[in-house]
């Protein structure tokens, strides 16, 4: 199985990849995890998205397709895998659509979490209080300036990918305000009207 997740930063992607993973037994591929452990590696990738992470704008399409690719490539991602924090454009999807055709490869499902942005800045705050106070390391773009910014990448960049997938049919939109076990129960349903 092939998912996409799409929505805004703070929306519950990750938590709902997550649980994907376990239920499903296919990998997470998160192009921020990505990007995070080659900035901690220090690699050439890394060197370069850094500073444009940290202020909270997007990383360049070409960077990210690269790594993308060659991810996809990966034994584990044979299955299938869960897509989080890509396509964050346009030009990614239709790189990626080209992508998984040249491997002989389709998405089964792309999922939208939709919130109410008011409710983002303070489940960011949370999330940032939480990992404080079990002693974990807060992200470097997690603080309200940077996350204004992310905010303001998904608006522009991002949000167009509603309209893009709409457009093939794969589109399924969910009430990301719903407490995390009914958007789970909400997008298993979802998996299964698609199968
Ligand atoms: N597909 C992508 N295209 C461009 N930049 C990306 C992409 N995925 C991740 N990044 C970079 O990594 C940062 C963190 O991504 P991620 O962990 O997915 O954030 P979020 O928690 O906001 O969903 C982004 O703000 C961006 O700089």
């Amino acid at each position: 199985m092939r998912l996409i997740l799409l929505g805004p930063p703070g929306a519950g992607k990750g938590t709902q990849a997550q649980r994907l993973v376990e239920r499903h037994g296919i990998p997470q591929l998160s192009t921020g995890d990505m990007l995070r452990a080659a900035v901690a590696n220090g690699t050439e990738v890394g060197k370069r998205a850094k500073a444009v992470m940290d202020s909270g704008q997007l990383v360049s399409d070409e960077i990210v397709n690269q790594i993308v690719s060659e991810r996809i490539d990966q034994p584990d991602a044979a299955r299938g895998f869960i897509l989080d924090g890509f396509p964050r454009t346009v030009p990614q999807a239709e790189a990626l659509t080209q992508m998984l055709a040249d491997k002989g490869q389709k998405l089964d499902a792309v999922i939208e979490l939709k919130v109410d942005e008011s409710a983002l800045v303070s489940r960011m705050e949370k999330r940032v209080a939480e990992t404080l106070a079990s002693g974990g390391k807060v992200r470097a773009d997690d603080n309200p300036e940077s996350f204004k910014k992310r905010l303001n990448e998904y608006r522009e960049k991002t949000a167009p990918l509603s309209a893009y997938y709409a457009s093939t049919g794969e589109l399924v939109t969910l009430d990301g305000m719903a407490d995390m076990d009914t958007v789970t129960a909400e997008i298993e349903k979802a998996l299964h009207a698609n199968a």
